[in-house]
C-alpha cells in the first residue's frame, strides 16, 4: 500500500512516514521544506514543491497511481506568527488546502487524513473534551484549522471525498529510532523550553499560576509522536471501514486523557533527569487558556488505538533527540 503524506518532512508528517515505512505502507513525501527539512526525506520517494502546485501533484500520482491515502500535515503552525500575518496563514493552510483537494479528486483520490488541532476547542476551563465538545479557536492559525476541517466536511457531505481529521494534543518525543523529530533549535513549547532552560542552567518560566486548574497552570494532554504517528497507521488501514457513503467525514481525538498541568510536567522532567529543573512564575502568555485533555473512547473504539507510551518515557525521549538532531541538522 502507498500513501501520499504532505508536509512529510515537517515534525509529525516524517514521523508518520517513518510509522508507514516499519508497518510496510510505503511513504510518497511532498513538502515545500518552507519549515521541514529535506533530511527527514533520505531514502524516502521525495517531491518537493507546493500542495497548491497541480502539475506538481498530477505527476506525484502519474509516478504513483497505487497511492490509495493522503495524510495532510502540510501547514504553518506558529501562532504568534499567525496574528502577525493572518493572509499568509490563511493561504498557505485554508487556500492551499482547498486547491490540493481539487488536485487529489482530479487524480481520483478521495481518501484524505487531515492534522488537526485539539486547539480548537473552547479549553477555557480546563475540563476534558470529546469530539462534540464546544470550538473556539483562539488564533489565526487555530482557525485555519477549524476552517479545513469545516470545508473539507462540507466537500465530504457532497460525496466529493472522505476525509478524517485527527485532532492532536499536544505531540512530544520523536521515532524510537531516531529518525526523525523535532526539528526546530529553538521550540516555544512548554517541553522544549524546559529543555532549553535545563541545558543553559536557567529558570522555567511557569506562565499563567491562576487557572482555575488543580494548581493554578495550565493543563495539556502530552501525546508522544510515534503514539500519534501509529494512529495514523490505523486511520490508513481502517479508512473504508470508518469513512463510508453515510459517514463520509469524521473526527477522532489523540491525546492520552490524562491531563498534565505545567508543574506536573516540571514534576515529571524532574523524573527524568538528574538535576532538577528551576522555575519561576510568570505572567499568562497572551491570549493563552487553561487547556484540556481528551475524553471520550472514539479514538480506541473507531481506531482500535490507544497510547503506549508514559509522559516520562515521552520527555526521555525528547531528550534523547536534542544530540540527533544538532548532529543531523546543523542549523
Ligand atoms: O515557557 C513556557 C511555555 C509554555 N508554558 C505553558 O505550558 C502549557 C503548554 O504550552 P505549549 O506552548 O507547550 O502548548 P499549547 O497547547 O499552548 O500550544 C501548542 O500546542 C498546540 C497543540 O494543541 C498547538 O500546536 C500550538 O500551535 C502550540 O503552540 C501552557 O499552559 C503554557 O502556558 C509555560 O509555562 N512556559
Amino acid at each position: 500500500m502507498k500513501v501520499l503524506v504532505a508536509g512529510g518532512a515537517g515534525y509529525i508528517g516524517s514521523t508518520v512516514a517513518s510509522a508507514c515505512l516499519d508497518e510496510g505502507i510505503t511513504p510518497v513525501v511532498v513538502d515545500s521544506l518552507v519549515t521541514g527539512r529535506r533530511e527527514f526525506t533520505d531514502g524516502r520517494d521525495f517531491y518537493e514543491g507546493d500542495i497548491s502546485d497541480g502539475a506538481l501533484i498530477d505527476r506525484v500520482f502519474s509516478e504513483h497511481p497505487d497511492i490509495t491515502t493522503v495524510v495532510h500535515c502540510a501547514a504553518l503552525i506558529v501562532v504568534p506568527d499567525s496574528t502577525a500575518d493572518p493572509i499568509g496563514y490563511y493561504e498557505a493552510n485554508v487556500g492551499k488546502s482547498l486547491d490540493f483537494l481539487r488536485h487529489l479528486r482530479r487524480n481520483g483520490c478521495d481518501r484524505l487524513v487531515f492534522s488537526s488541532s485539539a486547539s480548537i476547542y473552547r479549553s477555557e476551563d480546563g475540563s476534558p473534551v470529546d469530539e462534540d465538545a464546544p470550538l473556539g479557536p483562539q488564533s489565526p492559525y487555530v482557525r485555519t484549522k477549524a476552517h479545513c476541517e469545516g470545508m473539507f466536511a462540507d466537500i465530504a457531505a457532497a460525496g466529493q471525498m472522505r476525509v478524517l481529521s485527527l485532532r492532536y494534543f499536544n505531540p512530544i518525543g520523536a521515532d524510537p529510532k531516531m529518525r526523525t523529530g523535532l526539528q526546530l533549535k529553538r521550540p516555544s513549547h512548554a517541553l522544549g523550553k524546559m529543555i532549553s532552560c535545563h541545558q543553559e542552567g536557567a529558570a522555567f518560566p511557569v506562565t499563567g499560576t491562576d487557572y482555575p486548574t488543580r494548581d493554578g497552570s495550565g493543563i495539556r494532554d502530552y501525546v508522544h509522536v510515534w503514539d500519534l504517528a501509529a494512529a495514523h497507521v490505523a486511520a490508513i488501514r481502517r479508512f473504508d471501514t470508518l469513512l463510508t457513503e453515510d459517514t463520509p467525514a469524521t473526527v477522532i481525538n489523540l491525546g492520552t486523557g490524562s491531563g498534565t498541568t505545567v508543574r506536573e510536567l516540571c514534576a515529571a522532567f524532574d523524573r527524568v533527569v538528574d538535576t532538577p529543573l528551576a522555575t519561576v512564575d510568570a505572567d499568562p502568555r497572551p491570549g493563552d487558556v487553561a487547556g484540556a485533555y481528551t475524553a471520550g473512547d472514539r479514538a480506541e473504539r473507531l481506531l482500535g488505538w490507544t497510547p503506549r507510551f508514559s509522559l516520562e518515557e515521552g520527555i526521555r525521549s525528547s531528550l534523547d533527540w536534542i544530540p540527533v538532531r544538532d548532529d543531523m541538522l546543523r542549523d
